[in-house]
Protein backbone atom coordinates (compact mmCIF):
# COMPACT_ATOMS: atom_id res chain seq x y z
CA UNK A 1 0.00 0.00 0.00
CA UNK A 2 1.77 3.10 -1.13
CA UNK A 3 0.30 7.04 -0.65
CA UNK A 4 -1.35 9.18 -3.53
CA UNK A 5 0.37 12.27 -3.94
CA UNK A 6 -1.07 14.72 -6.14
CA UNK A 7 0.98 18.14 -6.74
CA UNK A 8 0.00 20.82 -9.04
CA UNK A 9 -3.10 19.44 -10.98
CA UNK A 10 -4.58 21.16 -13.34
CA UNK A 11 -7.88 20.49 -15.84
CA UNK A 12 -8.27 22.39 -19.36
CA UNK A 13 -10.94 23.12 -21.56
CA UNK A 14 -8.90 24.88 -24.39
CA UNK A 15 -7.97 28.37 -22.45
CA UNK A 16 -10.46 27.15 -19.71
CA UNK A 17 -9.03 26.08 -16.09
CA UNK A 18 -11.39 24.23 -14.67
CA UNK A 19 -8.96 22.79 -11.65
CA UNK A 20 -6.24 24.98 -10.76
CA UNK A 21 -3.02 23.46 -8.81
CA UNK A 22 -4.36 21.49 -7.01
CA UNK A 23 -2.14 19.57 -4.58
CA UNK A 24 -3.28 16.68 -1.58
CA UNK A 25 -2.01 13.60 -0.58
CA UNK A 26 -3.89 10.36 0.85
CA UNK A 27 -2.09 7.99 3.15
CA UNK A 28 -3.00 3.93 3.03
CA UNK A 29 -6.39 3.59 5.08
CA UNK A 30 -6.88 7.30 5.30
CA UNK A 31 -10.72 8.50 4.11
CA UNK A 32 -10.74 12.04 2.55
CA UNK A 33 -13.62 14.06 2.10
CA UNK A 34 -13.88 16.71 -1.21
CA UNK A 35 -16.53 18.95 -1.27
CA UNK A 36 -17.39 22.55 -2.52
CA UNK A 37 -20.54 23.93 -4.69
CA UNK A 38 -21.77 22.34 -7.70
CA UNK A 39 -19.22 23.13 -10.86
CA UNK A 40 -16.37 23.42 -8.37
CA UNK A 41 -14.10 21.24 -9.83
CA UNK A 42 -14.54 18.39 -7.36
CA UNK A 43 -15.34 15.34 -10.70
CA UNK A 44 -13.20 16.87 -12.95
CA UNK A 45 -10.52 16.32 -10.09
CA UNK A 46 -11.73 12.54 -9.70
CA UNK A 47 -11.76 11.63 -13.03
CA UNK A 48 -8.78 13.23 -14.02
CA UNK A 49 -7.07 10.73 -10.84
CA UNK A 50 -8.90 7.68 -13.37
CA UNK A 51 -7.97 9.11 -16.75
CA UNK A 52 -11.40 9.22 -17.39
CA UNK A 53 -11.65 13.07 -18.23
CA UNK A 54 -13.87 14.05 -21.55
CA UNK A 55 -12.02 14.35 -24.76
CA UNK A 56 -11.56 17.51 -24.95
CA UNK A 57 -10.30 18.06 -21.45
CA UNK A 58 -7.00 17.75 -20.15
CA UNK A 59 -4.86 17.33 -17.12
CA UNK A 60 -1.52 18.28 -16.07
CA UNK A 61 0.51 17.97 -13.08
CA UNK A 62 1.61 15.05 -11.28
CA UNK A 63 -0.59 12.33 -9.46
CA UNK A 64 1.48 8.77 -8.26
CA UNK A 65 0.21 5.77 -6.55
CA UNK A 66 1.89 3.07 -5.98
CA UNK A 67 4.84 4.44 -8.05
CA UNK A 68 3.21 4.68 -11.06
CA UNK A 69 1.91 8.15 -12.69
CA UNK A 70 -2.02 8.48 -12.86
CA UNK A 71 -1.83 11.97 -14.84
CA UNK A 72 -0.67 12.45 -18.52
CA UNK A 73 -0.50 8.71 -19.20
CA UNK A 74 -0.89 7.15 -22.38
CA UNK A 75 -4.54 5.54 -22.91
CA UNK A 76 -3.29 2.15 -23.24
CA UNK A 77 -1.05 2.42 -19.90
CA UNK A 78 -4.31 4.22 -18.41
CA UNK A 79 -6.21 1.16 -18.84
CA UNK A 80 -4.02 -1.07 -16.63
CA UNK A 81 -3.64 1.24 -14.15
CA UNK A 82 -7.45 2.27 -13.41
CA UNK A 83 -9.53 -0.43 -11.37
CA UNK A 84 -5.91 -1.88 -10.11
CA UNK A 85 -4.47 1.20 -8.82
CA UNK A 86 -7.29 3.62 -8.31
CA UNK A 87 -11.29 2.21 -8.95
CA UNK A 88 -14.44 4.79 -8.59
CA UNK A 89 -18.14 4.44 -7.81
CA UNK A 90 -20.37 6.75 -8.97
CA UNK A 91 -23.83 7.78 -8.07
CA UNK A 92 -26.00 6.24 -10.36
CA UNK A 93 -25.12 2.33 -11.16
CA UNK A 94 -27.83 2.26 -13.55
CA UNK A 95 -25.70 4.35 -16.63
CA UNK A 96 -22.41 2.21 -15.07
CA UNK A 97 -23.89 -1.07 -15.32
CA UNK A 98 -24.83 -2.92 -18.49
CA UNK A 99 -28.39 -3.55 -18.54
CA UNK A 100 -28.04 -6.70 -21.00
CA UNK A 101 -25.40 -8.26 -19.19
CA UNK A 102 -26.12 -10.24 -15.50
CA UNK A 103 -24.45 -8.67 -12.48
CA UNK A 104 -21.78 -11.65 -11.94
CA UNK A 105 -20.40 -11.39 -15.37
CA UNK A 106 -19.66 -7.47 -15.04
CA UNK A 107 -17.64 -8.56 -12.04
CA UNK A 108 -15.46 -10.68 -13.54
CA UNK A 109 -15.21 -9.06 -16.25
CA UNK A 110 -12.60 -6.43 -14.95
CA UNK A 111 -10.74 -8.77 -13.40
CA UNK A 112 -10.26 -11.14 -17.01
CA UNK A 113 -9.70 -7.98 -18.10
CA UNK A 114 -6.62 -7.51 -15.86
CA UNK A 115 -5.78 -11.24 -16.67
CA UNK A 116 -7.64 -13.39 -14.16
CA UNK A 117 -8.61 -16.80 -15.75
CA UNK A 118 -12.49 -16.91 -16.76
CA UNK A 119 -13.33 -19.70 -14.17
CA UNK A 120 -11.15 -18.16 -11.39
CA UNK A 121 -12.65 -14.65 -11.96
CA UNK A 122 -16.30 -16.04 -12.12
CA UNK A 123 -15.63 -17.37 -8.47
CA UNK A 124 -14.26 -14.27 -7.09
CA UNK A 125 -16.76 -12.32 -8.57
CA UNK A 126 -19.12 -14.62 -6.18
CA UNK A 127 -16.95 -14.04 -3.44
CA UNK A 128 -16.87 -9.83 -3.91
CA UNK A 129 -20.79 -9.88 -4.14
CA UNK A 130 -20.74 -11.88 -0.94
CA UNK A 131 -18.06 -9.08 0.41
CA UNK A 132 -20.35 -6.54 -0.16
CA UNK A 133 -22.85 -8.08 2.05
CA UNK A 134 -25.34 -8.86 -0.52
CA UNK A 135 -27.49 -11.78 0.58
CA UNK A 136 -27.43 -15.37 -1.63
CA UNK A 137 -24.54 -13.65 -3.34
CA UNK A 138 -24.61 -16.69 -6.14
CA UNK A 139 -28.17 -15.76 -7.04
CA UNK A 140 -27.21 -11.96 -7.57
CA UNK A 141 -24.27 -13.11 -9.45
CA UNK A 142 -27.08 -14.44 -12.01
CA UNK A 143 -29.54 -11.76 -12.21
CA UNK A 144 -29.46 -8.64 -14.23
CA UNK A 145 -29.19 -4.99 -13.08
CA UNK A 146 -33.17 -4.26 -13.50
CA UNK A 147 -33.74 -7.13 -11.39
CA UNK A 148 -31.89 -5.72 -8.06
CA UNK A 149 -32.51 -2.46 -5.78
CA UNK A 150 -30.88 0.83 -6.00
CA UNK A 151 -28.97 -0.16 -2.76
CA UNK A 152 -28.27 -3.53 -3.93
CA UNK A 153 -26.75 -2.25 -7.93
CA UNK A 154 -24.23 0.22 -5.60
CA UNK A 155 -23.16 -2.75 -4.14
CA UNK A 156 -22.16 -4.17 -7.28
CA UNK A 157 -20.88 -1.28 -8.23
CA UNK A 158 -18.66 -1.47 -5.45
CA UNK A 159 -17.59 -4.78 -6.08
CA UNK A 160 -16.66 -4.33 -9.20
CA UNK A 161 -14.79 -1.33 -8.17
CA UNK A 162 -12.78 -3.39 -5.09
CA UNK A 163 -12.38 -6.31 -7.98
CA UNK A 164 -8.91 -5.53 -8.85
CA UNK A 165 -7.53 -4.60 -5.54
CA UNK A 166 -7.01 -1.03 -6.22
CA UNK A 167 -4.71 1.15 -3.40
CA UNK A 168 -7.60 4.03 -3.39
CA UNK A 169 -11.38 4.18 -3.91
CA UNK A 170 -13.15 7.28 -5.18
CA UNK A 171 -16.75 7.80 -4.87
CA UNK A 172 -18.55 10.30 -6.27
CA UNK A 173 -21.69 11.10 -4.74
CA UNK A 174 -22.13 7.46 -4.27
CA UNK A 175 -25.53 7.40 -1.34
CA UNK A 176 -26.84 10.57 -2.97
CA UNK A 177 -29.87 8.53 -4.73
CA UNK A 178 -30.28 6.12 -1.86
CA UNK A 179 -33.20 6.58 1.05
CA UNK A 180 -31.79 7.24 4.91
CA UNK A 181 -31.75 3.84 5.81
CA UNK A 182 -29.80 2.15 2.64
CA UNK A 183 -27.28 5.02 2.51
CA UNK A 184 -26.28 4.57 6.12
CA UNK A 185 -25.26 0.85 5.26
CA UNK A 186 -23.49 2.12 2.26
CA UNK A 187 -21.23 4.51 4.07
CA UNK A 188 -20.22 1.55 6.26
CA UNK A 189 -19.50 -0.73 4.24
CA UNK A 190 -17.47 1.75 1.88
CA UNK A 191 -15.58 2.59 5.24
CA UNK A 192 -14.93 -1.02 6.10
CA UNK A 193 -13.73 -1.78 2.44
CA UNK A 194 -12.20 1.01 0.87
CA UNK A 195 -8.28 0.35 1.09
CA UNK A 196 -7.71 4.76 0.90
CA UNK A 197 -10.52 6.80 0.08
CA UNK A 198 -11.50 10.42 -1.55
CA UNK A 199 -14.94 10.53 -0.91
CA UNK A 200 -17.03 13.16 -3.38
CA UNK A 201 -19.77 14.45 -1.52
CA UNK A 202 -21.77 18.07 -0.72
CA UNK A 203 -23.38 16.36 2.25
CA UNK A 204 -21.40 17.55 5.15
CA UNK A 205 -22.69 15.41 7.66
CA UNK A 206 -21.95 12.78 5.76
CA UNK A 207 -18.31 13.34 5.39
CA UNK A 208 -18.31 14.04 9.15
CA UNK A 209 -19.21 10.85 9.60
CA UNK A 210 -16.91 8.84 7.32
CA UNK A 211 -13.57 11.10 6.83
CA UNK A 212 -11.01 12.10 9.20
CA UNK A 213 -10.04 15.09 6.77
CA UNK A 214 -11.59 16.88 4.22
CA UNK A 215 -10.31 19.04 1.00
CA UNK A 216 -12.69 22.12 0.04
CA UNK A 217 -12.76 23.16 -3.35
CA UNK A 218 -14.03 26.42 -4.78
CA UNK A 219 -13.42 27.31 -8.39
CA UNK A 220 -11.26 25.12 -8.98
CA UNK A 221 -9.07 25.56 -6.43
CA UNK A 222 -8.16 23.58 -2.53
CA UNK A 223 -9.07 26.59 -0.76
CA UNK A 224 -8.94 24.88 2.45
CA UNK A 225 -7.96 21.70 4.01
CA UNK A 226 -7.21 20.01 7.51
CA UNK A 227 -8.74 17.30 9.79
CA UNK A 228 -12.82 17.47 9.89
CA UNK A 229 -12.32 18.83 13.49
CA UNK A 230 -10.09 21.64 12.62
CA UNK A 231 -12.25 22.67 9.17
CA UNK A 232 -15.26 22.42 10.91
CA UNK A 233 -14.50 24.02 13.73
CA UNK A 234 -12.27 26.95 12.53
CA UNK A 235 -13.15 27.28 8.97
CA UNK A 236 -10.59 29.94 7.48
CA UNK A 237 -11.82 30.62 3.74
CA UNK A 238 -15.28 31.79 3.94
CA UNK A 239 -16.86 29.71 1.49
CA UNK A 240 -16.14 26.87 4.00
CA UNK A 241 -17.96 29.16 6.72
CA UNK A 242 -21.10 29.61 4.39
CA UNK A 243 -21.20 25.79 3.67
CA UNK A 244 -21.03 25.39 7.29
CA UNK A 245 -23.99 27.78 7.89
CA UNK A 246 -25.86 26.44 5.22
CA UNK A 247 -25.61 23.06 6.20
CA UNK A 248 -27.12 21.53 9.14
CA UNK A 249 -23.53 21.38 11.06
CA UNK A 250 -22.62 23.74 13.38
CA UNK A 251 -19.32 24.97 13.31
CA UNK A 252 -17.96 22.91 15.95
CA UNK A 253 -18.01 19.93 13.97
CA UNK A 254 -16.21 17.01 13.80
CA UNK A 255 -15.80 13.39 12.86
CA UNK A 256 -19.00 11.44 14.18
CA UNK A 257 -18.26 8.70 16.32
CA UNK A 258 -21.35 6.43 16.42
CA UNK A 259 -20.81 4.58 20.19
CA UNK A 260 -23.09 1.52 20.00
CA UNK A 261 -25.03 0.03 22.87
CA UNK A 262 -24.37 3.22 24.96
CA UNK A 263 -26.82 5.35 26.13
CA UNK A 264 -25.52 9.16 27.25
CA UNK A 265 -26.13 10.12 30.69
CA UNK A 266 -29.54 12.21 30.89
CA UNK A 267 -28.34 15.80 31.18
CA UNK A 268 -24.89 14.94 30.13
CA UNK A 269 -24.85 16.30 26.30
CA UNK A 270 -27.17 19.21 26.28
CA UNK A 271 -28.24 20.60 22.64
CA UNK A 272 -29.64 17.69 20.79
CA UNK A 273 -28.63 15.98 17.83
CA UNK A 274 -27.31 18.85 15.16
CA UNK A 275 -27.34 16.46 12.59
CA UNK A 276 -30.99 15.14 13.28
CA UNK A 277 -32.25 13.54 10.68
CA UNK A 278 -30.00 13.51 8.16
CA UNK A 279 -27.30 11.95 10.83
CA UNK A 280 -26.10 9.09 8.71
CA UNK A 281 -26.99 6.77 11.65
CA UNK A 282 -30.00 7.67 12.14
CA UNK A 283 -32.21 5.40 12.98
CA UNK A 284 -35.87 5.36 14.18
CA UNK A 285 -35.06 4.85 18.02
CA UNK A 286 -32.47 8.12 17.21
CA UNK A 287 -35.35 9.69 16.53
CA UNK A 288 -37.09 8.87 19.69
CA UNK A 289 -33.93 9.47 21.65
CA UNK A 290 -32.10 11.64 19.73
CA UNK A 291 -28.14 11.63 19.73
CA UNK A 292 -27.02 14.18 21.51
CA UNK A 293 -23.68 16.27 21.49
CA UNK A 294 -21.81 17.56 23.83
CA UNK A 295 -18.15 19.48 25.40
CA UNK A 296 -15.32 18.12 24.45
CA UNK A 297 -17.18 15.19 21.74
CA UNK A 298 -18.06 18.14 19.53
CA UNK A 299 -20.59 15.86 17.53
CA UNK A 300 -20.89 12.21 19.70
CA UNK A 301 -23.47 10.33 17.94
CA UNK A 302 -24.75 7.76 20.72
CA UNK A 303 -27.45 5.35 19.82
CA UNK A 304 -29.36 2.69 22.00
CA UNK A 305 -28.29 -0.96 21.04
CA UNK A 306 -30.04 -3.07 18.96
N1 LIG B 1 -16.09 18.69 -20.99
C1 LIG B 1 -16.11 19.89 -20.43
N2 LIG B 1 -15.84 21.01 -21.14
C2 LIG B 1 -15.86 22.23 -20.59
N3 LIG B 1 -16.13 22.45 -19.29
C3 LIG B 1 -16.40 21.40 -18.51
C4 LIG B 1 -16.41 20.07 -19.03
N4 LIG B 1 -16.71 19.22 -18.00
C5 LIG B 1 -16.90 20.00 -16.92
N5 LIG B 1 -16.73 21.30 -17.21
C6 LIG B 1 -16.82 22.44 -16.28
O1 LIG B 1 -15.82 22.30 -15.29
C7 LIG B 1 -16.27 22.80 -14.04
C8 LIG B 1 -16.04 21.78 -12.97
O2 LIG B 1 -16.87 20.64 -13.22
P1 LIG B 1 -16.99 19.41 -12.20
O3 LIG B 1 -17.92 18.43 -12.83
O4 LIG B 1 -15.65 18.94 -11.82
O5 LIG B 1 -17.69 20.10 -10.94
P2 LIG B 1 -18.17 19.43 -9.59
O6 LIG B 1 -17.56 20.20 -8.48
O7 LIG B 1 -17.92 17.96 -9.62
O8 LIG B 1 -19.73 19.71 -9.66
P3 LIG B 1 -20.96 18.80 -9.17
O9 LIG B 1 -20.93 18.84 -7.69
O10 LIG B 1 -22.16 19.50 -9.74
O11 LIG B 1 -20.75 17.43 -9.75
C9 LIG B 1 -17.73 23.17 -14.25
O12 LIG B 1 -17.82 24.57 -14.42
C10 LIG B 1 -18.12 22.45 -15.51
O13 LIG B 1 -19.13 23.15 -16.20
Amino acid sequence: MSTLKVEGLSVRAGALELVREVSFAIAPGERVGLIGESGSGKSLTALSLMGLLPEDVTASGTARLGGRDLVGVPESRVKDLRGREVSMVFQEPMTALNPLMRVGAQVAEVMTLHGTPRHDARERAVALLDRVRLPEPAQVARAYPHQLSGGQRQRVMLAIALANGPGLLICDEPTTALDVTVQKQMLELIDEVAPALLFITHDLAVVASVCERVLVMYGGRVVESGPIREVFTRPRHRYTEGLLAASRLTPRGTRLPTIQGSVPPAGRFPGGCVFRNRCPHATPTCEAAPALTGEGHAFACWHPAG
